[in-house]
Protein backbone atom coordinates (compact mmCIF):
# COMPACT_ATOMS: atom_id res chain seq x y z
CA UNK A 1 0.00 0.00 0.00
CA UNK A 2 1.52 3.84 -1.16
CA UNK A 3 0.85 6.11 1.22
CA UNK A 4 1.74 9.93 -0.24
CA UNK A 5 0.79 13.50 0.99
CA UNK A 6 -0.31 15.72 -1.33
CA UNK A 7 -0.58 19.54 -1.51
CA UNK A 8 -3.61 19.92 1.12
CA UNK A 9 -2.23 20.28 4.43
CA UNK A 10 -2.84 16.73 6.13
CA UNK A 11 -4.70 15.15 2.74
CA UNK A 12 -3.22 11.77 2.22
CA UNK A 13 -3.71 9.62 -0.98
CA UNK A 14 -3.91 5.57 -0.43
CA UNK A 15 -2.87 3.28 -3.38
CA UNK A 16 -3.74 -0.19 -2.41
CA UNK A 17 -1.72 -2.95 -3.76
CA UNK A 18 -4.26 -5.86 -5.43
CA UNK A 19 -2.69 -9.43 -5.47
CA UNK A 20 -3.75 -10.72 -8.55
CA UNK A 21 -4.16 -14.84 -9.55
CA UNK A 22 -6.34 -16.72 -11.63
CA UNK A 23 -9.54 -16.15 -9.71
CA UNK A 24 -9.00 -12.46 -9.71
CA UNK A 25 -7.65 -10.23 -7.31
CA UNK A 26 -7.42 -9.73 -3.44
CA UNK A 27 -6.26 -6.19 -1.74
CA UNK A 28 -6.18 -5.18 2.09
CA UNK A 29 -8.20 -1.61 1.41
CA UNK A 30 -7.98 -0.64 5.72
CA UNK A 31 -5.03 -1.59 8.00
CA UNK A 32 -4.83 0.29 11.19
CA UNK A 33 -0.87 -0.38 11.08
CA UNK A 34 -0.17 0.92 7.95
CA UNK A 35 -3.19 3.93 7.35
CA UNK A 36 -1.98 4.73 10.92
CA UNK A 37 1.48 5.05 10.09
CA UNK A 38 0.44 7.98 8.18
CA UNK A 39 -1.00 10.05 10.29
CA UNK A 40 -4.49 8.78 10.17
CA UNK A 41 -6.84 8.71 13.10
CA UNK A 42 -7.09 5.38 13.02
CA UNK A 43 -7.87 5.01 16.86
CA UNK A 44 -10.85 6.98 16.60
CA UNK A 45 -13.10 5.79 12.92
CA UNK A 46 -16.11 5.18 14.18
CA UNK A 47 -18.38 4.66 11.74
CA UNK A 48 -18.44 3.67 7.91
CA UNK A 49 -20.95 5.29 5.76
CA UNK A 50 -21.26 4.15 2.08
CA UNK A 51 -23.86 5.95 -0.74
CA UNK A 52 -25.06 5.09 -4.55
CA UNK A 53 -25.07 8.09 -6.82
CA UNK A 54 -26.60 8.24 -10.88
CA UNK A 55 -24.18 9.81 -13.03
CA UNK A 56 -23.61 13.89 -12.57
CA UNK A 57 -24.68 13.79 -9.02
CA UNK A 58 -22.88 16.13 -7.12
CA UNK A 59 -22.74 15.49 -3.16
CA UNK A 60 -21.18 18.20 -1.39
CA UNK A 61 -18.97 20.89 -0.44
CA UNK A 62 -19.24 19.26 3.55
CA UNK A 63 -17.65 19.43 6.50
CA UNK A 64 -18.17 19.21 10.32
CA UNK A 65 -17.76 22.58 12.53
CA UNK A 66 -15.05 21.92 15.84
CA UNK A 67 -12.19 19.81 13.33
CA UNK A 68 -14.10 16.90 13.70
CA UNK A 69 -14.27 14.39 11.34
CA UNK A 70 -12.03 13.57 9.32
CA UNK A 71 -12.73 10.76 6.13
CA UNK A 72 -11.04 7.89 4.42
CA UNK A 73 -12.86 7.67 1.66
CA UNK A 74 -12.75 4.66 -1.37
CA UNK A 75 -14.63 3.79 -4.67
CA UNK A 76 -15.42 0.39 -4.75
CA UNK A 77 -17.74 0.51 -7.65
CA UNK A 78 -17.48 3.41 -10.26
CA UNK A 79 -16.12 5.98 -10.85
CA UNK A 80 -15.86 9.39 -9.02
CA UNK A 81 -14.13 13.44 -9.19
CA UNK A 82 -13.22 14.19 -5.65
CA UNK A 83 -12.85 17.10 -4.17
CA UNK A 84 -11.13 18.72 -0.92
CA UNK A 85 -11.35 22.34 -0.13
CA UNK A 86 -9.28 23.15 2.88
CA UNK A 87 -11.30 25.44 5.05
CA UNK A 88 -8.96 26.11 8.06
CA UNK A 89 -8.22 29.22 8.49
CA UNK A 90 -5.05 28.06 10.74
CA UNK A 91 -3.66 25.92 7.83
CA UNK A 92 -0.66 26.58 5.26
CA UNK A 93 -2.94 25.80 2.57
CA UNK A 94 -5.91 27.74 3.93
CA UNK A 95 -8.28 27.83 0.73
CA UNK A 96 -6.94 25.68 -1.54
CA UNK A 97 -8.64 22.71 -3.24
CA UNK A 98 -7.65 19.54 -4.95
CA UNK A 99 -9.66 17.19 -7.30
CA UNK A 100 -8.69 13.64 -7.47
CA UNK A 101 -10.29 11.04 -9.62
CA UNK A 102 -11.07 7.78 -7.36
CA UNK A 103 -12.37 4.31 -9.17
CA UNK A 104 -12.52 1.11 -8.89
CA UNK A 105 -9.67 0.37 -11.16
CA UNK A 106 -6.49 2.17 -9.77
CA UNK A 107 -8.97 1.91 -6.06
CA UNK A 108 -6.95 5.09 -4.60
CA UNK A 109 -8.58 6.44 -1.53
CA UNK A 110 -8.50 9.51 0.21
CA UNK A 111 -7.75 11.03 3.56
CA UNK A 112 -9.91 13.87 4.05
CA UNK A 113 -8.48 16.03 7.25
CA UNK A 114 -11.33 17.33 9.28
CA UNK A 115 -11.77 21.04 8.77
CA UNK A 116 -11.47 20.56 4.77
CA UNK A 117 -14.97 20.50 2.61
CA UNK A 118 -15.47 17.99 0.96
CA UNK A 119 -17.71 16.77 -2.15
CA UNK A 120 -17.82 14.87 -5.28
CA UNK A 121 -19.38 14.00 -8.45
CA UNK A 122 -20.30 11.02 -9.97
CA UNK A 123 -18.60 10.00 -13.38
CA UNK A 124 -19.77 6.58 -14.02
CA UNK A 125 -23.21 5.23 -14.68
CA UNK A 126 -23.47 4.34 -10.55
CA UNK A 127 -20.79 5.02 -8.07
CA UNK A 128 -20.46 4.02 -4.75
CA UNK A 129 -18.74 5.30 -2.36
CA UNK A 130 -17.60 4.40 0.62
CA UNK A 131 -16.12 6.17 3.69
CA UNK A 132 -14.78 5.83 7.63
CA UNK A 133 -15.39 8.84 9.97
CA UNK A 134 -14.10 10.00 12.84
CA UNK A 135 -16.79 10.92 14.97
CA UNK A 136 -20.61 9.99 15.41
CA UNK A 137 -23.48 11.24 13.10
CA UNK A 138 -24.26 14.87 14.45
CA UNK A 139 -25.96 17.24 11.90
CA UNK A 140 -26.06 19.58 14.29
CA UNK A 141 -22.47 20.35 13.77
CA UNK A 142 -22.84 19.71 9.73
CA UNK A 143 -21.96 22.82 7.47
CA UNK A 144 -21.69 23.50 3.91
CA UNK A 145 -20.27 25.68 1.28
CA UNK A 146 -22.15 25.59 -2.30
CA UNK A 147 -20.33 23.38 -4.73
CA UNK A 148 -20.75 25.66 -7.30
CA UNK A 149 -19.08 28.35 -5.56
CA UNK A 150 -17.75 31.33 -7.54
CA UNK A 151 -14.75 31.86 -5.75
CA UNK A 152 -13.40 28.55 -5.69
CA UNK A 153 -14.41 27.97 -9.01
CA UNK A 154 -14.35 24.39 -9.53
CA UNK A 155 -14.26 22.80 -12.87
CA UNK A 156 -16.71 20.10 -12.41
CA UNK A 157 -16.61 17.46 -15.35
CA UNK A 158 -20.40 17.02 -16.03
CA UNK A 159 -23.45 19.67 -16.77
CA UNK A 160 -26.18 19.71 -14.87
CA UNK A 161 -26.06 17.98 -11.92
CA UNK A 162 -27.91 16.47 -9.66
CA UNK A 163 -28.07 18.10 -6.42
CA UNK A 164 -29.80 18.04 -3.39
CA UNK A 165 -32.27 20.86 -1.40
CA UNK A 166 -30.10 20.95 0.97
CA UNK A 167 -26.78 20.92 -1.00
CA UNK A 168 -28.54 23.71 -3.47
CA UNK A 169 -28.99 25.73 -0.90
CA UNK A 170 -25.74 25.90 0.96
CA UNK A 171 -24.07 29.49 1.32
CA UNK A 172 -21.28 30.80 -0.70
CA UNK A 173 -18.15 30.80 0.81
CA UNK A 174 -18.17 34.74 0.57
CA UNK A 175 -20.68 34.52 3.14
CA UNK A 176 -19.15 31.86 5.70
CA UNK A 177 -15.90 33.22 5.49
CA UNK A 178 -16.23 35.59 8.23
CA UNK A 179 -17.63 32.28 10.51
CA UNK A 180 -14.23 30.21 9.34
CA UNK A 181 -12.99 31.21 12.32
CA UNK A 182 -15.30 29.99 14.82
CA UNK A 183 -15.63 26.95 13.07
CA UNK A 184 -12.33 26.30 13.09
CA UNK A 185 -10.13 28.60 13.87
CA UNK A 186 -9.52 28.17 17.46
CA UNK A 187 -8.49 24.77 16.59
CA UNK A 188 -5.32 23.42 15.75
CA UNK A 189 -4.57 22.06 12.59
CA UNK A 190 -2.01 19.03 13.67
CA UNK A 191 -1.57 16.80 10.61
CA UNK A 192 1.83 17.54 8.17
C1 LIG B 1 -24.05 11.25 6.91
C2 LIG B 1 -25.34 10.66 7.48
C3 LIG B 1 -26.56 10.94 6.88
N1 LIG B 1 -27.71 10.43 7.41
C4 LIG B 1 -28.98 10.71 6.73
C5 LIG B 1 -29.36 12.16 6.57
C6 LIG B 1 -30.18 12.14 5.27
O1 LIG B 1 -31.52 11.78 5.56
C7 LIG B 1 -29.55 11.01 4.47
C8 LIG B 1 -28.57 11.50 3.42
O2 LIG B 1 -27.67 12.42 4.06
P1 LIG B 1 -26.94 13.55 3.24
O3 LIG B 1 -27.88 14.14 2.25
O4 LIG B 1 -26.28 14.45 4.22
O5 LIG B 1 -25.87 12.69 2.44
P2 LIG B 1 -24.68 13.19 1.54
O6 LIG B 1 -25.09 14.39 0.77
O7 LIG B 1 -24.19 12.02 0.79
O8 LIG B 1 -23.61 13.64 2.63
C9 LIG B 1 -22.28 13.21 2.53
O9 LIG B 1 -21.65 13.95 1.48
C10 LIG B 1 -20.27 13.69 1.30
C11 LIG B 1 -19.76 14.61 0.23
C12 LIG B 1 -19.50 13.74 2.56
O10 LIG B 1 -18.35 14.16 2.61
C13 LIG B 1 -20.14 13.11 3.74
O11 LIG B 1 -19.46 13.44 4.94
C14 LIG B 1 -21.59 13.45 3.87
O12 LIG B 1 -21.73 14.82 4.26
O13 LIG B 1 -28.90 10.17 5.42
C15 LIG B 1 -27.68 9.62 8.52
O14 LIG B 1 -28.76 9.15 9.00
N2 LIG B 1 -26.49 9.32 9.11
C16 LIG B 1 -25.32 9.81 8.63
O15 LIG B 1 -24.23 9.52 9.20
Amino acid sequence: MLIEKSRILGLRLVTPRPIRDERGWFMRTYSADEHGSADMPVESFVQENQSRSRKGTIRGLHTRCELREAKLVRVPHGRIFDVVVDLRPTSSTFLQWESFVLDDEEHRQLLVPAGCGHGFQALSDEATVCYKVDAPYDPALDVAVAWNDPELAINWPLADPLVSARDQAAPALAEVKNRLGDWFGKYSVHAG
